[in-house]
């Protein structure tokens, strides 16, 4: 892609996602969440390849669907979007409240009379406060254009809502009152794929967990298990979660490979110290870990 260069930001990844579940895609910088994100929104630039399908429970596959019907029907109505950098998606010369009332009149039948008061409500709900209501995105500290933007994606009652990194920038608290928000919008009928570097969030609201390394899912796991005493059975993951300071707050060391120039067999192989001549060849998926030598056990110290 760029440069002329190819990248292969998004691999193997096969996942269900049924109303009513919150999944928690997780995993380390670049390692191909956001891209992800934007395929299931049809958001992918111009020279970008794609292969294999997303589909939505109607059969629409948003991998091949034509622009205009992306933009008509899918975009905001079927699939919303907290969007990873807020501030590139707020129209810099419109107030918030301008634009929260544009998106209730393009995307619910909320009578003429009463979209201010549904514009207000919308804001409260992504706790964005009343008082700022009337300000430019310039205007707006990181962790408000956060939430302006999660207000946004809340209103359209998509079916399946991407939050991509949605609580960047909010102190825990809000990081709680966010992701609890989040999971409310799911409720029986809803679907919601919560990308986040935070594993405390994850933890709070998801049913299941996905994590991605070097393009690919290398696990997915049912939440419970995931973090209790089972814990995750690819060695990646379970390094990632050592890393929590909360638990043993010991970094995966190395680093992950470009994703440009990705090893032929499992990506992460170079830095895994369970690894042997069979990682040489990439493992599939199975019993919901990609990897030759998954851990079996239980965790071996389980959270205080
Ligand atoms: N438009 C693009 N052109 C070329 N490469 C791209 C493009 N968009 C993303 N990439 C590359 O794809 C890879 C995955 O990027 P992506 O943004 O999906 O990572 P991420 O997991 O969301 O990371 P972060 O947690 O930092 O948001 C990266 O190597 C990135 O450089
Ligand atoms: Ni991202």
């Amino acid at each position: 892609m760029r440069g002329g260069s190819h990248v292969s930001a998004v691999t193997d990844a096969t996942f269900d996602l049924a109303a009513g579940e919150c999944l928690a895609l997780v995993g380390e910088s670049g390692c191909g969440k956001s891209v992800l994100a934007s395929a299931l929104l049809g958001l992918l630039p111009e020279n970008a390849e794609t292969a294999g399908s997303a589909l939505l429970g109607d059969g629409t596959d948003l991998l091949t669907a034509d622009e205009r019907a992306l933009a008509r029907t899918v975009r905001g109505r079927r699939v919303g979007l907290v969007p990873q950098s807020p501030a590139a998606h707020l129209t810099p010369v419109r107030t918030v409240r301008s634009q929260l009332e544009e998106t209730v009149r393009e995307l619910t039948g909320v009578r003429r009379a009463d979209v201010r008061a549904a514009a207000e409500a919308a804001a409260a709900r992504a706790a964005f406060p009343a008082g700022h209501l009337d300000r430019y995105p310039h205007e707006l500290s990181g962790g408000l254009a956060q939430r302006a933007a999660t207000a946004l994606a809340l209103i359209g009652d998509a079916p399946l809502l991407l939050a991509d990194e949605p609580t960047t920038g909010l102190d825990r608290d809000l990081v709680d009152r966010t992701v609890d928000e989040l999971r409310r919008h799911v409720g029986d009928d809803r679907a919601l794929l919560l990308i986040t570097h935070d594993l405390a969030a994850a933890e709070r609201i998801a049913d299941r967990v996905a994590v991605m390394y070097a393009s690919r899912v290398v696990e997915i796991a049912d939440a419970p298990d995931f973090f209790g005493a089972r814990g995750p059975r690819h060695p990646y993951a379970r390094g990632l979660l050592s890393a929590l300071p909360e638990r043993e707050f010991a970094p995966v060391p190395g680093l992950p490979p470009e994703l440009s120039a990705l090893p032929a067999g499992c990506a992460f192989a170079a830095r895994c110290e369970r690894a042997d001549e069979a990682c040489g060849a990439v493992p599939a998926l199975s019993g919901g870990a990609a990897c030759h030598h998954p851990h079996v056990d239980v965790l071996e110290a389980p959270r205080a």
